[in-house]
């Protein structure tokens, strides 16, 4: 790939990224640092997550033994809203949004996280997001389902027990509005869906590619912005989770888990990330444009402690990167199946 500064469209979103590969001609060895890498108990008597304990709010979780979700009790969103006046100015305009936040704890183990479960139990935790998605979208009003994780608390995780998020809410947020455009212009222009195209060419060309089983790809995008950032996309244009398979849910648990080993490999240390579904919008049409897809963007660079911030520039123009994607997908490719800790025992 090119070794001088250029930009890479982002088709998905319409956005250009910098690459400024001559930055790292050294060659990039990626620091692995000891770090204590403090470890959690299974159970935290405090933790307000953990099966049995009482929440914030006063609620108390039952003992379960599997996925756990409940209404979060500091909601960002919630089902009744205000009415707001009609402002005739075109400057200054805002909207009632409604919606639901649910929180989605993998497991009642307060220290295991995806990488550290098994196949079986994140195919459970994927078949959760699913009911839950079914469950929000037979809410009268609801248009979107984000299904996320933020892991680590240098992503503001304000609970270390692994779990995930749920908001629904009344309108397309802003970065599926984006990609909603650009996957139905692109069916218009080519009569097949953005993202099949995208897969297909990546697997012939092998130098982005990370993981691949029958029914997923997990690649680094040739648009990339965070160093070590990966699209896992469907090779079907399935809208959304509730459109998963039986057989589907479990190859997704499969390379979400395999890609969550290597990330905690790349540093020896539970890797960091804000990882989320892009799903169809909930408007009762068909979507054929739409191919369920996850992006991961974690922020480290190159070692356990030196990040990637988006700031100055990146924020005032546009993003930029030195390590390359291809760069970033050799590196993960080349790291070991089996998590580290696991080969620690
Ligand atoms: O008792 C509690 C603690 C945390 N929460 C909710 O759990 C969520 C934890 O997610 P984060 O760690 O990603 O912030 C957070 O949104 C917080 O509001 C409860 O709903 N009840």
């Amino acid at each position: 790939m090119y070794d001088f500064p250029h930009r890479r469209f982002n088709p998905l979103t319409g956005d250009w990224v910098l690459v400024s590969p001559q930055r790292t001609r050294r060659p990039w060895k990626g620091r692995i640092e000891k770090t204590s890498g403090e470890s959690l108990p299974a159970f935290d008597p405090t933790c307000y997550l953990c099966p049995g304990n009482t929440r914030a709010g006063g609620v108390q979780n039952p003992s379960y033994t599997g996925v756990f979700a409940f209404d979060n009790d500091f909601s960002a969103l919630v089902p009744k809203t205000g009415s707001i006046p009609g402002e005739s100015h075109p400057l200054f305009q805002a909207q009632a949004e409604l919606g639901i936040c649910r929180v989605v704890c993998f497991s009642p183990r307060h220290d295991l996280t995806i990488p550290q479960l098994s196949v079986e139990q994140v195919a459970q935790v994927i078949a959760a997001w699913s009911e839950q998605t079914t469950d929000l979208c037979r809410m009268p009003g609801i248009r979107h389902v984000q299904v996320f994780e933020n892991k680590g608390a240098i992503m503001g995780c304000s609970n270390p027990h692994p779990h995930s998020q749920i908001w629904a809410q009344g309108s397309i947020p802003n970065e599926p509005a984006k990609e909603l455009g650009e996957q139905r212009d692109y069916l218009s222009r080519h009569d097949r869906p953005l993202l099949l195209d995208y897969v297909q060419e990546e697997q012939q060309r092998k130098e982005r590619m990370v993981l691949s089983n029958e029914h997923f790809s997990a690649i680094v995008p040739f648009w990339a912005v965070w160093p070590f950032e990966v699209l896992i996309t469907a090779h079907r244009p399935v809208p959304d989770l509730p459109s998963l398979t039986g057989e589907e849910i479990i190859s997704l648990a499969e390379i979400y888990r395999q890609l969550a080993i290597r990330y905690d490999n790349l540093f020896e240390i539970s890797f960091p990330y804000s990882m989320g579904f892009h799903q169809a919008p909930n408007d009762g049409q068909p979507h054929p444009e739409w191919v369920l897809h996850a992006h991961f963007y974690p922020p480290l660079l190159r070692s356990a402690s030196i990040r990637k911030f988006m700031v100055g520039y990146e924020m005032l123009a546009m993003p930029q990167r030195d390590i390359t994607p291809e760069t970033s997908a050799e590196r993960l490719r080349s790291l070991p199946d089996v998590h580290y800790q696991q080969t620690a025992d």
